[in-house]
């Protein structure tokens, strides 16, 4: 088996090892599922394209192994693993046919699925019975965050086993295996092209690109050329996050406010803590920074507390991130398993968590010799998005990524102490506004009474929050009035008193 063959005769010691846990994952992969009940992601990167071949040569030494291995078997080792391939319309060309070609040339069993990773493993699923899928992802690629060889789906997804064999391939030696074994990959990473995902997010990557005087203007080198691994992915283009708009409010008669004056920032809140979950521990700080944030003028759209798990702090920075201007993150911060906080943050800008010497240094000074070097697990941030926000009177900077900002604090006092050092740094990015103010009144009458009235009145004033709660069912009810403009809350307070016989409604201190 010419793969096989190739790596035994190969200097490469480190290859080697590397080839050896690879199969060896693929030949319990094999032992542990049905040959039919597995499957291999295959979209013709260079990831996959290693994968393919390592699947040809763990599939002859497991078959071989087992005693099933037949002498009339080609030479050349096929492998006829069902293969999933997710095509898409901005898929570069070359990667398509790329793809089909080396499905053909390997006898592969593809089937192709023209929908998103999610909705198309579900049908998948459903079709056919199919246990574990092979995957190419590697350690540094933003997604692979939290994986191990062998890591069940994320919730959410339908189940199965993902098998990452070459999880801990470097970039160097996916390339080392590809020059080695001498196997074919698709033609773009000779033109400069380091990692790719679609048209319209990757290009060659400039760090390849070779000197004018060299060679014709818009030469690249090969990617195997690529001294940092660490820069596989400077050809893929930023993402662009939004800045929130102002909500534009369609002006009648009485919304002929200033719309400046009443244009607002907007904050998310994200607590992380099975603990609050399970109800053992009650969050006063969500509470606290909501209250905070509105005295600056800030408005809080969203609370939420989730587990401590990678995936849950994905999604929910996720969902927010373009949304909001600013995500305050709390707990699930440290070197304890459940510390995945900034994993998760990390996963959700699709980059990978990497060691980050100044914040080492910090770590260094308060905990001193037990953070030790590359082992300091605090140290890992996510990488490319980070700003440390440091402060003088705070033992370790505040950490930045993107518009999320993640608070250290455990109680409200720490939040107290972080949010007034926040406020004060030259490079704050709590933007005060106008604050916000609030008028309450109380009455007896029923809801019922009152429900028409409230609700045209907030119709008429759309620059104002109109709410009502009450503090038992049968105490009185409390009509709250929050917006930025003192005289519009007075004149919408006014004109819901003046609808009831006077003294049915009057204002009160305290919602
Ligand atoms: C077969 C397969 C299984 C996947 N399973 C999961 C999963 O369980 N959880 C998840 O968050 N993403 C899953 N994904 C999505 C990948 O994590 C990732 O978004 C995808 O490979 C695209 O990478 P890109 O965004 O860098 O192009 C899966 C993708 C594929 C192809
Ligand atoms: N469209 C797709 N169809 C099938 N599998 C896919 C698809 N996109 C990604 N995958 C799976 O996810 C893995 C990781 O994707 P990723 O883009 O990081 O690697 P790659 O495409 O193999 O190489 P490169 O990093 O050079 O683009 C792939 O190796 C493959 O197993
Ligand atoms: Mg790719």
């Amino acid at each position: 088996m010419e793969i096989d063959k190739a790596i035994r005769e190969s200097s490469d010691g480190r290859l080697k090892i590397k080839y050896q846990n690879a199969t060896y994952v693929i030949r319990r992969s094999f032992s542990l599922y049905e040959f039919q009940q597995v499957a291999f992601s295959f979209n013709g990167g260079k990831d996959s394209t290693v994968l393919l071949h390592l699947l040809r040569a763990g599939y002859y030494l497991y078959t071989k192994e087992t005693g099933s291995f037949k002498d009339d078997m080609d030479s050349q080792s096929k492998c006829p693993i069902r293969t999933i391939y997710f095509e898409s319309p901005s898929a570069f060309p070359e990667i398509n046919s790329f793809t089909y070609d080396t499905a053909t040339v390997y006898e592969l069993q593809l089937e192709i699925i023209r929908s998103d990773f999610k909705t198309g493993l579900e049908a998948l699923l459903q079709e056919k019975p199919t246990k574990a899928i092979f995957l190419g992802t590697r350690i540094g690629d933003p997604n692979a965050i939290g994986q191990e060889q062998f890591t069940p789906s994320s919730f959410g997804w339908p189940p199965f086993m993902r098998v990452n064999p070459i999880l801990d391939w470097s970039y160097r030696d996916v390339w080392a295996f590809i020059l080695t074994c001498k196997v074919p990959y698709c033609c773009l990473y000779d033109k400069g092209y380091t990692s790719i995902g679609s048209i319209y997010d990757t290009e060659p990557n400039a760090l390849l690109r070779v000197p004018h005087q060299f060679g014709s203007k818009g030469n690249f080198k090969p990617a195997y050329l690529l001294s940092d691994g660490r820069l596989e992915r400077a050809g893929r283009r930023k993402k662009i996050f939004p800045k929130n708009e102002c909500i534009t409010v369609m002006s009648n008669g009485l919304n002929n406010f200033d719309p400046q004056q009443n244009c607002t920032y907007s904050a998310s809140i994200i607590a992380v803590g099975d603990e609050i979950l399970f109800g053992s521990v009650e969050d006063k700080i969500g509470a606290a920074l909501c209250k905070k944030l509105n005295t600056i003028g800030w408005k809080v759209m969203y609370f939420a507390a989730v587990r401590n798990d990678i995936d849950f702090v994905a999604d929910e920075v996720e969902r927010r991130k373009c949304k909001d201007d600013l995500i305050f993150l709390f707990g699930g911060l440290g070197p304890l398993h459940s510390d995945v906080s900034l994993a998760g943050i990390a996963k959700a800008f699709g980059v990978r968590l990497a060691p980050d010497e100044e914040f080492e240094e910090y770590l260094r000074h308060i905990i001193g010799n037990e953070c030790t070097g590359n082992r300091n697990e605090m140290a890992l941030l996510p990488e490319g998005i980070t700003e440390l926000l440091d402060h003088e009177l705070l033992p370790v900077p505040l950490i930045k990524c993107q518009n999320v900002i993640v608070l250290s604090a455990t109680n409200v006092l720490e939040l107290e102490k972080q949010w007034e050092c926040l406020l004060q740094l030259p490079s704050c990015p709590l933007v005060p506004m106008a604050p916000f103010i609030s008028k309450h009144l109380s009455t007896k009458l029923s809801d019922v009474e009152i429900a028409d009235v409230v609700s045209k009145l907030q119709s008429d004033f759309l620059d104002i929050h109109i709410g009502c709660h009450r503090k038992s069912r049968t105490g009185p009810l409390i009509i709250n009035f929050v917006g930025k403009d003192r005289a519009r809350i007075d004149l919408a307070s006014q004109r819901i008193t003046l609808m009831f016989d006077a003294g049915a409604i009057f204002e009160v201190s305290n919602g």
